[in-house]
């Protein structure tokens, strides 16, 4: 999964990145609109000054991060539907660790970047009511944005998108950088771990067949996740069990998902046994989301169909 947020200085193009994402059907959380939520929850009428005293007392009662908290089941509910989603509107660092203490490395800073001439030409275009009126506003903003947060979220971009050229232009980079990020698969994989069982021989077994996926236990329940099948496609072949590997797919195909269960024992020793959901000592849980490739390609690429033992179309990529 990934969680995709823009920074920049005022006018560089945040919005319009997110509205492009939107566009691509990315579901984007809007920060603001959580704070106009608040507004509304407390009887209050939706205007831009009652949203910003929302936002301030928010943040002094709750924390520099109180607004990216309430996103966070937000976006936890969004991303079941690609994998990924965009959200709008952060404003300082404090939401930036909030966010990345939450998603890890799932979440992604894209820092929207263009020179103050050319923002302040767009400012000019734009007309908004608080826009700036001269260069010499836009730099006195940039300062104090700079000053603030912002200029710490920018510093702590993975990347940097130039909005220098034309819309065109820049929508093609913003299409290039979230199609590069949208998963096409990912596995979930899901097991009780008992008591007599040993956590660390649990989360190996899973490592066996999903080597780069990130593990998490909580109480007795470990849940990892990952995008990279590519090692779990690898054993099947080496075992030879594509046939039986293809028909446990197709008749664990529930809509956009595949699940299957395997057995935990073998597993620890990286052979893959398909298992029933109530076998003893649980099995392990594997479901494939799909959300950006064709069940059949999916099906192709993890287990072909074979003739005499060898797969008869190869698909290398998903
Ligand atoms: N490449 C571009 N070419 C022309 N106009 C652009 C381009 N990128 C953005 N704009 C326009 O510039 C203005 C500012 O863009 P946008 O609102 O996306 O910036 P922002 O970073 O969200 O700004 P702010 O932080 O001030 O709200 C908008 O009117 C937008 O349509």
């Amino acid at each position: 999964m990934k969680i995709i947020a823009f920074v920049g200085l005022p006018l560089s193009g945040k919005t319009t990145a997110s509205k492009i994402a939107e566009e691509m059907g990315i579901p984007v959380v809007v920060m603001g609109d959580v704070v106009r939520e608040e507004v509304r929850r407390r009887g209050l009428e939706l205007t831009d000054e009652n949203a910003g005293r929302v936002a301030s007392e928010l943040r002094e009662k709750e924390g520099m991060d109180a607004i990216a908290k309430r996103c966070v089941p937000l976006i936890r509910e969004k991303l079941g539907e690609k994998g990924i989603v965009v959200v709008d509107g952060i404003r300082g660092i404090a939401e930036v660790e909030r966010f990345r203490e939450e998603f890890g490395d799932d979440f992604v800073l894209i820092n929207v970047e263009a020179p103050i001439e050319v923002r302040f030409e767009r400012a000019l275009r734009r007309k908004r009511d608080d826009d700036v009126k001269t260069l010499e506003d836009l730099r006195r903003r940039d300062e104090r944005e700079l000053s603030w947060n912002m200029g710490e979220a920018i510093r702590l971009a993975d990347i940097t998108i130039e909005n220098v050229g034309d819309i065109e232009e820049f929508r093609e980079k913003v299409r290039e950088i979230i199609r590069h990020f949208v998963p096409r698969v990912e596995v979930e994989v899901e097991t009780d771990v008992h008591p007599t069982e040993d956590v660390e021989k649990v989360k190996k077994t899973v490592l066996n067949l999903f080597p780069d996926a990130s593990i998490e236990v909580e109480e007795s329940k470990l849940l990892a996740r990952t995008t990279n099948l590519s090692r779990f496609r690898e054993l099947l072949r080496m075992q030879r069990i594509l046939d039986t590997a293809r028909s446990e797919m197709i008749s664990g195909r529930r809509g956009k998902s595949v699940v299957v269960y395997l057995n935990k024992q073998t597993a620890y020793v990286s052979r893959i046994n398909f298992a029933d959901e109530d076998a003893i000592l649980s099995p392990l849980k594997v479901t494939f989301r799909l959300y950006d490739v064709d069940f059949e390609r999916f099906l192709d690429y993890l287990t072909p169909e074979t003739r005499d033992g060898r797969p008869v179309k190869e698909v290398d990529r998903l």
